[in-house]
């Protein structure tokens, strides 16, 4: 791969649902070892848009170049092997109750390797070490706070050893203290192991702190796309109003596009 070779190019991305435009020829770029933020409003497109790169989605058109490779064309052998070679942190962290901690994070190598247990229990350990758990393996989910459940799933994110990391909302419903170390494993993870982070995040504090990159939807579209630095200072009204988090602005506070009353005679 070349040097500077972004990891993901995402090329005029387009799908509807029942004839609604959702993602209206998106255009962006993931850089290989960067943290990269896709922020926007409730309903503009970014869980639409995490599920396309993650090869669940197919487009209506457009390209998603990972490497080079077009995954929007792969078969589901293609798939199986892309989906390999990413971790991907949910928001609800998926963690199986059932299972202690340490079995929560073998399940990926169980499955998808043929290593034996002495090694997945080396595995194991060094993912939990990354996040700073190592003396709670043997306890289960439940018997640990959320902001331990969150840093437990991206331990088991990180089992086969990804390339790159999909976040959805990694850090909501967590309080600030524990957002931070959330932020700080995943920059960690960026600079230490050169690993690409796409953090889907309504969390703008948290996005200027760990991105190198972000990119702003509305209504289906890119509306900015730079540095922390850029978006903070643009001088867009919606980029702004977003930023700021206000109800006053050019974003609608409702986003139905049906007339209230259309809406309501309909339902006689
Ligand atoms: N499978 C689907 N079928 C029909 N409509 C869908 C489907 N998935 C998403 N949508 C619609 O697409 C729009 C964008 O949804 P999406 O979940 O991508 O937004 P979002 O930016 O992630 O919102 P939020 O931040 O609230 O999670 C919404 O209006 C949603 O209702």
């Amino acid at each position: 791969m070349a040097e500077n070779q972004p990891m993901i190019q995402v090329r005029k991305l387009v799908k509807s649902f029942d004839g609604r435009v959702v993602l209206d020829g998106i255009d962006m770029t993931v850089e290989t070892g960067k943290v990269t933020a896709i922020m926007g409003g409730s309903g503009c497109g970014k869980t639409t848009l995490l599920r396309h790169l993650i090869g669940i989605m197919r487009p209506d058109s457009g390209e998603i170049l990972v490497k080079g490779k077009d995954i929007t064309r792969f078969d589901e052998t293609e798939l199986d092997a892309y989906r390999k070679r990413f971790g991907m942190l949910f928001q609800m962290g998926a963690l199986l109750n059932s299972l202690s901690v340490h079995d929560n994070i073998a399940l990926p190598l169980r499955e998808h390797t043929k290593l034996d247990e002495k090694i997945i229990g080396v595995m194991v350990k060094m993912k939990l070490e990354l996040v700073g758990l190592r003396d709670f393996e043997h306890l289960k989910p439940s018997q640990l706070s959320g902001g331990m459940q969150k840093r437990v799933a991206l331990a088991r994110a990180l089992a086969l050893d990804p390339e790159i990391v999909f976040y959805d909302e990694p850090t909501s419903g967590l309080d600030p203290v524990v957002s931070g170390v959330i932020d700080q494993l995943i920059m960690d993870l960026s600079h230490r192991m050169n690993i690409t982070s796409v953090v889907v995040t309504h969390d703008t504090r948290s996005a200027f702190k760990i991105a190198h990159r972000m990119v702003v939807l509305y209504r289906g579209k890119v509306v900015a796309d730079g540095p922390p630095e850029a978006i903070r200072e643009s001088t867009d009204p919606l980029v702004q109003q977003f930023i700021a988090g206000s109800p006053d602005g050019p974003i609608p506070l409702r986003q139905s596009s049906r007339d209230y009353l259309e809406d309501l005679l309909d339902m006689e």
